[in-house]
């Protein structure tokens, strides 16, 4: 055979056993800092004990009770323990449904999902998704400190590495979500080096949700309750001293947004404490469903309506000057001046689409007044708009509270909300067509953005608003102040 038909032999590709260190030291050396080793294992051994009754605390106590009851008293005593253990639950579950279900069956069910999804498959998950970082010849992995199963999405949270940043895990979501058996993931951050990962099983916001019964009491401005976030809350919106932005495609449900924000405000309205001006660019096809509502409404995007604008504009100015001269800082009910709420149905219809560029000019002005200067003095502005875009309206950073609802791209999210948004979880472009009103929310200074849906208000809704509405005492017409303070 010559040298040419040799084949070169496989390389060794297993790594060489490691041994603990001090198996290699010289046996009297051993002798001496054995009983030091051995202690030192013992403290792991514990450590790791308490670690597993910790995370595992009613399997361990459960499971620990009915073996010492089995071994001490004999195993019919343990089953007796085990049935009567189940009856308890049992009839827990039957008398106090809620407490059971908020203790007991979400402690069950967490530990129940720790142990089978997220202990056996996470390093594993870790390690393909690149999440994971191997240094020397150590792995080493962020951990899970916590898992909380709420029944439709499972809260963990993770310790992350040191110089491990939590875009680590946005940039993976997907791949996670897929792992653990989830339809989203999504990532929050609880503190340094902790953030939370939501793990969405089941849409609990799926079905349509009816506005209550309409309010008798009196109206927080503050507190409004427009629908339900996905967690089980109320969907609240702020109005005093806010504005808010509705921004959805066409068909993804903005209107029920507004109308939701009138159904909680309707006895003010009715009883004159809030007044409600419209443009409706639509010829009144959505705003005209409950005329009542308003105090004024236009239908459409002309002279009539920038001379709306113009009119709640220079009432806030004159408003502020008034709270200026009466050295008050902000609008109260006792002032005796109702609170102003602009409602605009389609923003860019008049801000960017409107052809008259004195129109357009007059517009815009008079919303960015509005929006500038009305938080104080008592006037919030509502707005929608289908097309988040600078170029279409350049004013959204007045606007505090934003409801994204379904978008068509994943770009106008960020958009909608201001940059990394849609890294955090807010994925308007993902919500189906199905679920017209769901909606993604944040307010400024706020870094929690929540999932919600509004209240689904159909024609018989409206038509008992606008009922509603007329039974009242009917809007006290405010004067207007001349335009010149407009322009000014
Ligand atoms: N919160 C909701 N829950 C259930 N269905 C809703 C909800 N909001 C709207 N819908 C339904 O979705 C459809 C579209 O709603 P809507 O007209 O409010 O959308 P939009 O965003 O205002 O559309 P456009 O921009 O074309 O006016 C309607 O059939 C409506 O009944």
């Amino acid at each position: 055979m010559s040298r040419k038909d040799w084949t070169a032999p496989a390389p060794l590709e297993i790594e060489r056993p490691r041994l603990p260190w001090w198996t290699m030291l010289p046996r009297k050396v051993l002798w001496v800092v054995s009983p030091i080793i051995a202690a030192w294992l013992l403290a792991v051994s514990v450590n790791q004990m308490v670690r597993r009754c910790y995370r595992y605390p009613v399997t361990i106590t459960t499971t620990a009770t009915l073996t010492g009851v089995g071994f001490w008293a004999g195993w019919w005593w343990s089953l007796a323990a085990a049935l009567t253990l189940a009856a308890g639950a049992g009839v827990w579950w039957w008398r106090w449904r809620e407490s059971f279900g908020r203790i007991a069956d979400r402690q069950v069910r967490s530990e129940w999902r720790r142990l089978r999804i997220y202990a056996l498959v996470w390093r594993r998950t870790m390690r393909i998704a690149g999440i994971a970082h191997r240094v020397g010849r150590t792995w080493h992995y962020p951990r899970v400190r916590r898992v909380r199963a709420d029944g439709w999405r499972d809260r963990v949270l993770v310790g992350l590495l040191h110089g491990q940043d939590p875009a680590a895990f946005e940039a993976h979501a997907g791949a996670l979500a897929h792992s653990f058996g989830a339809t989203s993931c999504r990532v929050r951050v609880a503190g340094p080096r902790r953030i939370w990962l939501d793990l969405i099983h089941r849409d609990t916001l799926a079905t349509p949700i009816a506005p209550p019964a309409l309010a008798a009491a009196a109206v927080d401005l503050r507190r409004l309750v427009v629908g339900m976030v996905e967690t089980g809350r109320e969907f609240v919106l702020r109005l005093l001293g806010n504005h808010i932005l509705v921004v959805g495609s066409t068909g993804a449900g903005k209107s029920s947004v507004m109308w939701s924000l009138l159904w909680a405000l309707a006895p003010a309205i009715r009883d004159g404490n809030v007044q409600v001006f419209g443009v409706d660019p639509k010829g009144g096809m959505e705003l005209g469903r409950a005329p009542h509502l308003f105090t004024r409404l236009v239908n459409d995007n002309g002279p009539d309506a920038v001379d709306l604008l113009e009119h709640v504009a220079a009432l806030t100015r004159q408003r502020a000057a008034m709270l200026r001269d009466a050295n008050a800082k902000a609008w109260t009910p006792e002032s005796g001046m109702p609170f102003l709420l602009l409602v605009v149905d389609e923003l860019a219809d008049v801000v960017a689409y409107q052809t008259d560029r004195n129109l357009k000019m007059r517009a815009n002005a008079a919303l960015q007044t509005i929006c500038s200067q009305g938080r104080a003095p008592g006037v919030a502005v509502l707005g929608q708009v289908q097309d988040p875009r600078k170029s279409v309206l350049d004013f959204r950073h007045l606007f505090p509270t934003k409801i994204a609802l379904r978008l068509d791209e994943a770009d106008q999210v960020d958009l909608a909300f201001g940059d990394g948004a849609r890294a955090r979880g807010a994925t308007a472009h993902e919500i189906p067509e199905t679920t017209p009103g769901v909606a993604w929310t944040i307010t400024d200074g706020r870094r929690q953005i929540d999932r919600v849906r509004a209240f689904h208000t159909d024609d018989a809704h409206l038509a008992q608003l606008d009922a509603y509405a007329q039974s009242g005492a009917g809007p006290r017409v405010l004067p207007v102040p001349a335009r010149p303070e407009v322009a000014a």
